[in-house]
């Protein structure tokens, strides 16, 4: 098991969704979250006074989905929204628009090419090729001839995917701002991922003392992260 240089009691569980905490599935929508990933996470939300919160590249409502009344804080968007409690409003940062042409165009290319799916989001847009991988090289060849980054955007790696982000949002800042309000403040984050959107979170959580993991440098894959979460919740240093 990988170990924590510090006791559980003292740290926040911060974690990323998608193959992190759930397998990767064919598309977005056909996640699944086990009923024992559930438990485990209710019951260290619990022990950590709260302290649990997820930091995802999906917008919150996917979150809410998937895992409802599970974090106490949701960052999602890759920063772009926060939600530091259940109970209150999530805040969004203000940011530049998707253009209206490069949504059209995005649709286009997809009904050209079967298993393509363009994931809007609040400031961005996902270019999904999971279900496509032929069209990988049409799809960036489009991004490129749209230029984005003189509209304030960047062109993201992820995972069978092209991810068009605004600039200035990214995990670290989004793990920087979780930790600054109770229950998070005063403890030490363990930050855990597993693509590179991730790396900024776990750089912030080392940054702050606190640890932070990637998979599958640190845990060969999500069901093994699964397992350590379970083993977590059993262990009897809670109270160290
Ligand atoms: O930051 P995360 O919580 O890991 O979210 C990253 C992106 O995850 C989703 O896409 C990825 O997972 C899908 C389901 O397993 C998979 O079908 C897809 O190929 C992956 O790229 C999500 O759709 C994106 O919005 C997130 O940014």
């Amino acid at each position: 098991m990988t170990e924590l240089p510090f006791s559980p009691s003292r740290m926040a569980l911060l974690l990323d969704f998608d193959g992190t905490l759930v397998d990767i599935a064919p598309t977005p929508d056909s996640v699944v979250v086990p009923a024992g990933l559930v438990d485990d996470l209710l019951c260290l939300k619990k022990r950590l006074g709260g302290a649990l919160a997820i930091i995802t590249g999906r917008p919150i409502a996917q979150i809410d989905h998937f895992l409802p009344g599970i974090p106490h804080a949701v960052a999602g968007e890759h920063g772009v929204a926060l939600r530091r409690a259940p109970d209150v409003a999530a805040v969004h940062a203000s940011l530049p628009e998707i253009h209206a042409a490069w949504l059209e165009e995005a649709d286009e290319t997809a009904a050209r090419y079967p298993g393509v799916h363009v994931e809007r989001k609040r400031a961005g847009l996902v270019l999904h090729y999971r279900g496509a991988p032929g069209a990988e090289q049409a799809l960036r060849e489009m991004t490129s001839r749209w230029g984005v980054e003189r509209y304030g955007f960047g062109v993201q790696e992820a995972k069978m995917a092209l991810e068009l982000r605004p600039d200035g949002v990214d995990k670290g800042q989004a793990v920087r701002r979780v930790m600054e309000e109770m229950p998070f403040r005063g403890r030490l984050p363990v930050f855990v991922g597993d693509d590179v959107t991730d790396m900024d979170g776990v750089l912030a959580a080392r940054e702050l003392g606190g640890a932070g993991w990637l998979i599958p440098d640190d845990f060969p894959d999500a069901a093994s992260f699964r397992e350590w979460l379970h083993k977590l919740a059993e262990d009897k240093r809670w109270n160290v």
